[in-house]
């Protein structure tokens, strides 16, 4: 199990890291690079191991998973056929978990003998398979969940643990996943990697030694006492559960290109564009949740200069921060007060207004900043969070890159920015994010400056009790996603990049 290794020390440095290859190298070559590492290397193609899948349907619900579950005797080649079916899928937001995850931790007893190569690994006693069904069952439903990290090197469960996030497809791969019904049960696809067992000892031997701090006189003892008998046991009689039998493993490519368009065709037919699937769908909503500044002179005056093409940046930024600041401070009006009585100097009482509950930020890099400093200006020691969405230039929908959150973010209430909501594909996919944190719908308050009424039917359809709160509705979006009559590309005219369209 060579992945999950590599993976797992990226996960210290970032929530969310990806795998990225080249398109014909060796798998075992594959270079693991935190994700905000990986910005720039314009020759590799990155694949998504972890994170949150690309879209929702237009009610705001995740899809299923689509889990592949790889059996087969230790060093049959799993772990090289599951990387092989990722890159050939070429999917976003696939997940590869790790029977090997969820090892026991030993006690000291059990770890001596391990040291001794005198414990027993290949036996499902070994195994926590109700936190290994609990993780499985929660990724295929969408949910973010923590990994343990496992060391070979020391039979033990690292610090740390790494977080994973609900995908389009799981690939789950190690020596007993076809043997527990409950995790067979989870499993859209069943594979089993058939390899000649001297093969799978030549290759176990090389690993250990190279990768897992064995010597040979071990390994062989230990293949001999618990590898062979537990393969002949419990491995060799789950193959009767497979769908797909792969001899050879990762050589095997007709096998794997076989699998990679099954799947396909599932995925498929499970939908894929939620953005034209949005763009498309009228629902109608009413519009309790929407709150929009009232239209003053004064913020038709702004409007008018952001909105002209010929305004100068200078211009656009002023007005910008302007809105800003009274559409935060509308928003603001939107949290729970309770009366709190004050005594004035004179000795005179006031009943006025206090806000007791927590507050924080998330932007929605990166328009979403133009919002930031007015927040801060108003709050004063607000913490912010970060979510970065981009929309995929190839299949359009929009993915989400780089997270950071505030750690108390679950019992805080939160102002989610964002400069506009067009389709509100990235604002559904930000507030799932905040759900899958335990902020309930009631605490959020998503503010904008401008807004699509089909966004706001989108995002208020999908979380029906969030606030949104933005300074104009403007009635619709063009092909490209863009609000008309809109500001053009926001962020590009506030942060004097590229040219606005
Ligand atoms: N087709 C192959 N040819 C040569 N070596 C291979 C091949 N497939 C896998 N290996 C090597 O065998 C070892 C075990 O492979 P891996 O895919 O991690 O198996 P598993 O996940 O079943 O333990 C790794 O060191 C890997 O590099
Ligand atoms: N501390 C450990 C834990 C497990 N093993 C062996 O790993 C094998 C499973 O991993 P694969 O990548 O080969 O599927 C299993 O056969 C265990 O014997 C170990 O040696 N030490």
């Amino acid at each position: 199990m060579t992945t999950s290794r590599k993976i797992s020390t990226a996960a210290r440095s970032s929530e969310i890291w990806s795998i990225s290859t080249d398109m014909d190298s060796d798998p075992e070559e594959t270079d693991n690079t935190p994700l905000d590492q990986s910005f720039g290397k314009k020759k590799k193609r990155t694949i998504y191991t972890a994170g949150r899948p690309p879209w929702y349907d237009s009610e705001g619900q995740g899809k299923e998973a689509f889990v592949i579950g790889l059996a087969g005797g230790s060093a049959s080649g799993k772990t090289t056929v599951a990387k092989k079916i990722i890159e050939s899928l070429n999917v976003d937001w696939v997940g590869l978990l790790s029977m090997d995850s969820f090892y026991k931790v030993l006690t000291p007893e059990q770890h001596e003998a391990a040291a001794r190569n005198a414990y027993d690994f290949d036996h499902p006693d070994a195994f926590d398979f109700e936190l290994m069904a609990t993780t499985l069952r929660n990724l295929k439903n969408g949910k973010r969940v923590d990994v343990p990290v496992y060391d070979f090197a020391t039979h033990s469960r690292a610090k740390y643990s790494r977080t994973m996030y609900g995908a389009n497809v799981i690939l789950f791969e190690g020596i007993l996943s076809l043997v527990n019904k409950e995790l067979r049960e989870l499993m859209d696809l069943r594979i089993f990697v058939d390899t000649d067992s001297d093969i799978r000892l030549a290759r176990r031997l090389r690993r250990d030694i190279a990768e897992r701090g064995r010597d040979l006189k071990g390994v062989l003892k230990q293949y001999n006492t618990y590898v062979k008998p537990a393969f002949q046991q419990y491995i060799e009689p789950s193959l009767q559960y497979a769908h797909i039998v792969v001899p050879r493993g990762g050589e095997n490519t007709v096998a794997i290109q076989l699998i990679v368009q099954h799947v396909k065709d599932r995925l498929h037919q499970r939908g894929f564009d939620v953005r034209s699937k949005l763009l498309s769908e009228q629902a109608s909503v009413d519009h309790d949740s929407l709150k929009i500044l009232p239209e003053t002179k004064q913020v038709c005056g702004m409007h008018t200069i952001i909105r002209n093409k010929d305004s100068n940046r200078d211009d656009f930024v002023f007005m910008t921060n302007r809105l800003a600041c009274l559409v935060i401070e509308y928003s603001l009006s939107f949290l729970p007060f309770e009366d709190y009585t004050i005594d004035t100097p004179q000795g005179v009482p006031y009943n006025g207004k206090k806000f007791t509950g927590k507050l924080c930020g998330v932007t929605i890099l990166r328009a979403g900043e133009v919002l930031e400093p007015a927040l801060m200006s108003v709050c004063k020691d607000v913490t912010i969070g970060k979510i970065l969405i981009q929309t995929n230039d190839q299949t359009e929908n929009p993915e989400l890159h780089f997270l950071r959150l505030p750690g108390d973010i679950s019992s805080s209430h939160v102002i989610l920015m964002d400069a506009t909501v067009a389709t509100g594909a990235a604002a559904i996919m930000a507030i799932r994010v905040l759900l899958d944190h335990d902020v309930p719908q009631e605490r959020i308050l998503f503010v904008s400056i401008i807004a699509s009424k089909l966004g706001i039917q989108n995002v208020a359809y999908a979380f029906p009790q969030i606030k949104i709160i933005t300074t104009a509705l403007d009635p619709t979006v063009n092909d490209s996603y863009h609000i008309l009559p809109g500001v053009g590309n926001y962020g590009d005219r506030y942060f004097g990049t590229g040219s606005s369209d």
